[in-house]
């Protein structure tokens, strides 16, 4: 069995849209939604995937979500026959953090595979998570966004060394750190020399919920990114549909 999001109670978060991060944004991809995270990044745009009542982890919006309406299980073979019907031949895993489930995930893109041999597969991961040995090999991509200070995470939990030496030198990871000051450069150049991450695979990306936030950010985050040898990039899918779950 599969823990997923949902969008409205019941429906689990399984939906097309086109990719707003990363090195593959604009393309068609289908999204599955998981529930859960083991960390607590206080602007965390998915906080309905974790934070249920009765969580204490930090959180400044005072926001409680019930757990039952926010959360639907399927089984694995259920989820690839939604994903194999909706149109693109790209699967985004995200959540939450899709890794918790590693297994019951492998089993779900070994079902897709069936039905769809073609698709490529990204997963959006924290970092902090080693994928299940079942699932790596069926891995085209990882989008991995460790997390700095500013997310309120303390680094024991957040920065793994030895995960992120092993996504550096994975051909198939590309890193995309969450910029929201100026200064969040210096812990991303202490990483990136730490764990000899190539440029060419760091993306910077900036905080926000909306076009103003990352358009304001994104005037002085472009320039960091020149300077710097980094790729930019944005957040497609907040600029065309705003912060709406399932988009
Ligand atoms: C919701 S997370 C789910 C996957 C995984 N837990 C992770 O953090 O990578 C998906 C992506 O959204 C980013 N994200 C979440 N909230 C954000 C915000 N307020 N501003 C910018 N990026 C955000 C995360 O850094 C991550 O790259
Ligand atoms: N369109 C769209 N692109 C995305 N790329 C990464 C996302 C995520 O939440 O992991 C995401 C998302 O939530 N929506
Ligand atoms: S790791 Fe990802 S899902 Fe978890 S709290 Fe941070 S942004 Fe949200
Ligand atoms: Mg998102």
């Amino acid at each position: 069995m599969l823990t997923l999001a949902t969008t409205t109670p019941g429906k689990p978060e399984i939906f097309a849209s086109l990719q707003g991060e990363g090195a593959s944004v604009g393309k068609p991809s289908t999204f599955v939604r998981l529930s859960r995270c083991n960390l607590a990044c206080h602007w965390c745009d998915t906080a309905y995937t974790w934070r249920f009542s009765g969580d204490n982890r930090p959180h400044t919006d005072g926001l409680d979500f019930a757990r039952e309406a926010n959360q639907v299980k399927l089984e694995e073979a259920e989820v690839a026959q939604m994903v194999a019907a909706l149109k693109p031949d790209r699967l985004v895993l995200t959540g939450g953090e899709p890794l918790l489930q590693g297994a019951a995930l492998a089993r779900m893109v070994e079902a897709l595979k069936e039905l769809r041999p073609e698709f490529h597969v990204e997963i959006e991961t924290n970092g902090s998570v080693a994928p299940h040995p079942a699932l790596d090999p069926l891995i085209d991509q990882f989008n991995v966004s460790p997390k700095l200070a500013h997310s309120g995470n303390p680094a024991s939990l957040a920065l793994i060394p030895e995960r992120l030496a092993a996504y550096a030198a994975d051909p198939r990871a590309y890193f995309k750190f969450v910029i929201a000051e100026r200064s969040d450069i210096e812990e991303v150049l202490g990483l990136v020399a730490a764990h000899s991450i190539l440029p060419s695979r760091v993306f910077l990306m900036p905080e926000g919920r909306d076009s103003a936030t990352l358009r304001a950010r994104a005037r002085w985050l472009g320039d960091l990114c020149a300077d710097h040898g980094f790729n930019f990039t944005d957040r497609l899918h907040i600029h065309l549909w705003g912060d709406t779950r399932g988009t």
